[in-house]
């Protein structure tokens, strides 16, 4: 997401990226179907972007649930770490990235990922968010990347 550089105008950009094909929505820019975890994918996010940068990457992704609980979780944080994995390409320094993942063993190790790389990390659960859903979210902003890493 990139909103505007002027804050009274109404517009940003935004991109949308799904497996799945999304119907036209006004204001916004769709890639799919596109998998993220396809390096391709990240390359055509760039040439998308208007400065080939972004300020937001929000993701609800989620894999199909096998009703494996465990499985499910693991699936779910490899996604979110890949997605993690493309933030030096994307994500504008000082950049927030938001992720959702179900809660489980594998969650400290996505927050010691996001920690080394954001300023400040937060597990939220949003009043949307079923009570009885193991749905949490991480919230980490003012992106610095990893110590370390050069940007291509
Ligand atoms: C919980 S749904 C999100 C639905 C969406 N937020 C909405 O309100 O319609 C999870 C979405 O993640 C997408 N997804 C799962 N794996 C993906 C991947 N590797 N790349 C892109 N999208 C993926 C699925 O196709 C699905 O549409």
């Amino acid at each position: 997401m990139r909103p505007p550089a002027d804050p009274s105008s109404p517009v940003g950009f935004v991109l949308g990226v799904d497996l799945l094909h999304i119907f036209p929505l006004e204001g916004a820019t769709f890639l799919c179907p596109a998998d993220v975890t396809d390096p391709r994918t990240s390359q055509r996010i760039l040439e998308v972007l208007p400065g080939g940068r972004a300020d937001v990457i929000l993701s609800d992704m989620a894999p199909n649930a096998t009703g494996f609980r465990d499985l499910d979780h693991d699936r779910l944080i490899s996604l979110c770490l890949t997605l993690l994995s493309v933030t030096p390409d994307i994500l504008q320094p000082g950049g927030t990235f938001l992720c959702k993942t179900w809660a489980g063993s594998q969650s400290r190790r996505l927050q010691r990922r996001l920690t080394e790389e954001f300023q400040n990390v937060r597990i939220i659960k949003p009043e949307a968010s079923r009570k009885e859903s193991s749905e949490v979210y991480f919230l980490a902003t003012q992106y610095h990347r990893r110590k370390g890493t050069v940007k291509q």
